[in-house]
């Protein structure tokens, strides 16, 4: 068994590369003996770059390809972050390991201003996320929203340019890349609810892949684990798979989940909140009353009007 090399497929995005490597420590350290090598790759998120994600077919963009080089047995796991993965997975794949989440919240990042309510009216905010979006305007219905994408240097490269008076990104790309002292304001989740996974790293591997399966088992993080198959179980009933104005925020306090939900337009003109507490054992279950809650409080009308504006996924 040692002998194996152990070869995880990632984007070359620097917080790609980290993840990615962070497994691969973690699962040597675990281990000691076993080979794990990185396969860089190059995926069609990373090439379509100036279009907003929702619009060229949602963030399994960034995935695929990691899969099919599973399936096709050029490499054996992919490190994820959670909030790019689709509900999902190809036949003969799947997620076997969550580890332990970084920051979950969205943080406010500005050479300018120290929070969201400093912002001066009719200032520029740069984020591609709908979510993001939708709770920005409905806070503060004068910011101008504009898309920003790439990758986080790239995107603060945009803000320092001067292109925008602040940009959102999420706390844990910021933090594992050592930019912690980039965040401004770290955005309580009563401001940004965070996306379903935010801050999460999962793993992903052939599921007949037993041997592998083994080893992973020590990087998972069983409450963060209970927390995103919470915040995934309310989306896999709420969409299907597309990039859309959702936010899914679990915590777990003494065994007690608690779970809140959003679900709101782009402008922030509509948004249905709701949550749902109880016990950990009935994360998926909470998840999913807690989704048909709140499609029956407006949000089915809400995503029928943003996939009308989107491509299948
Ligand atoms: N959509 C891109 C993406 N996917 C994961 C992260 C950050 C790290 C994480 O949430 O685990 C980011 C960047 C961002 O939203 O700022």
């Amino acid at each position: 068994m040692l002998n194996k090399i152990f070869r995880i497929a990632t984007r070359q995005s620097p917080l790609a590369l980290w993840q990615a490597q962070y497994v691969q420590q973690r699962l040597m350290a675990a281990h000691p003996g076993l080979q794990v090598e990185l396969v860089p790759m190059v995926t069609k998120g990373d090439i379509i770059l100036d279009t907003p994600l929702a619009k060229v077919g949602g963030k399994g963009l960034f995935v695929k390809e990691l899969e099919l080089a599973m399936l096709e047995n050029r490499a054996d796991l992919a490190v994820h972050s959670m909030k790019d993965v689709p509900v999902d997975f190809p036949e003969g794949l799947g997620l076997v390991t969550i580890c332990e989440r970084e920051d979950p919240r969205d943080a406010f990042v500005s050479n300018l201003y120290n929070s969201i309510d400093e912002l001066p009216q009719g200032a520029i905010v740069g984020t591609s996320s709908l979510r993001r979006q939708c709770q920005l305007s409905a806070r503060r219905p004068d910011l101008i929203i504009r898309s920003l994408r790439g990758n986080v240097g790239t995107r603060l490269g945009k803000l320092d340019a001067g292109e925008y008076d602040a940009i959102i990104l999420a706390a844990a790309g910021l933090k594992r890349l050592g930019l912690n002292d980039r965040i401004r304001q770290a955005m309580p989740a009563e401001i940004s609810l965070p996306a379903v996974g935010q801050g999460a790293v999962g793993i992903e591997c052939r599921l007949d892949d037993h041997e592998l399966m083994t080893l992973l088992q020590a990087l998972n993080h069983a409450d963060t684990d209970v927390c995103v198959r919470a915040e995934r179980a309310m989306n896999t009933r709420l969409e299907g798979g597309c990039q859309v104005p959702i936010g899914s925020f679990a915590v777990l306090t003494d065994d007690q989940l608690w779970l809140r939900g959003l679900v709101g337009s782009p402008d922030g003109h509509h948004m249905v909140v709701g949550e749902r507490r109880g016990p950990r054992e009935q994360a998926e279950q909470m998840g999913i009353s807690l989704a048909e809650e709140l499609l029956d409080g407006g949000a089915r009308d809400i995503l029928r009007d943003v996939y009308q504006g989107q491509p299948p996924a």
